[in-house]
């Protein structure tokens, strides 16, 4: 399998839980301000899961989080990798753009994983803009995903990168309002620093009260879902 990186000790990537980050390389969209493009450019590497997996130092580790890149561009590995995994007694989280649903809705068949944070990346007319991928597509995938994953109890999240001048306020309520039967959603904030593209590292990151605004406004949608908004320094819960 390609991979770009493993982080052995994350306590932001899995809810409650210290965890091991893997991240698989190669990605179907553009997002200009991607944070981990470049890396995935600079340093892929050639590994078998069980080579990737034995390279983890797991001294502290409670769970494995899979991301990217987007991980379900290399099926085989990604299920090689969850099955090791959960046969080690592991839980499993999956990072996803949610182009490939039947990926993994074979990965929850199979119980594979435990949890799914789904990036709803603006409003669906904007996808193609912002990601070069067809909004439309995408939005039948994403509620297709959400109810699956709510029939087989694999918990899901919603998440959504705010990045100010290419999205607003109508984004976030038309995100919400797509995703309302989603376990909980996330705003999260832009980090410019590390954007891919040129034009994305000039623009502002939003600051903490503008996100928990937006938070605030998506739970007129939410009725059934937390919102939660992640700074660069904190998480807030947002209630209603
Ligand atoms: C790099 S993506 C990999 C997984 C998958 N391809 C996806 O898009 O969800 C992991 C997370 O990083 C977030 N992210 C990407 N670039 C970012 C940036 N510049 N600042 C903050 N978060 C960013 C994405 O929105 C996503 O939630
Ligand atoms: S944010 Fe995710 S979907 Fe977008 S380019 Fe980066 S890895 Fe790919």
């Amino acid at each position: 399998m390609k991979i770009f990186g493993i982080i052995d000790i994350s306590t932001i990537d899995y809810p409650k839980k210290c965890s091991a980050v893997v991240f698989m390389s190669g990605c179907n969209m553009k997002c200009g301000y991607c944070h981990n493009y470049e890396h995935m450019l600079e340093n892929t590497h050639e590994m078998t899961p069980e080579e990737v997996f034995n390279s983890i130092d797991l001294m502290f580790a409670e769970a494995i989080v899979i991301s990217g890149g987007e991980p379900t561009l290399q099926p085989k590995a990604l299920k090689e990798l969850c099955i090791i995994a959960k046969r080690k007694g592991f839980p499993v989280k999956l990072d996803t753009n949610g182009t490939n649903i039947e990926i993994i809705k074979d990965l929850i068949d199979n119980k594979l994983i435990d949890y799914i944070a789904l990036d709803v990346k603006c409003a669906f007319d904007k996808y193609k803009k912002i990601t070069n991928y067809d909004g439309e597509k995408i939005k039948k995938n994403m509620l297709e995903l959400i109810n699956y994953c709510k029939k087989n109890n694999v918990f899901i999240e919603c998440r959504t990168t705010f990045v100010p001048n290419v999205m607003d306020e109508k984004d976030i309520i038309e995100i919400a309002k797509s995703v309302k039967n989603c376990d909980l959603y996330t705003i999260q904030q832009f980090d410019n620093e590390h954007a891919w593209k040129d034009e994305y590292k000039k623009i502002r990151e939003p600051t903490t009260n503008e996100l928990v605004e937006l938070g605030k406004i998506s739970t007129q949608y939410l009725k059934n879902s937390d919102v939660v908004v992640k700074s660069k320094d904190e998480m807030i819960n947002i209630a209603e």
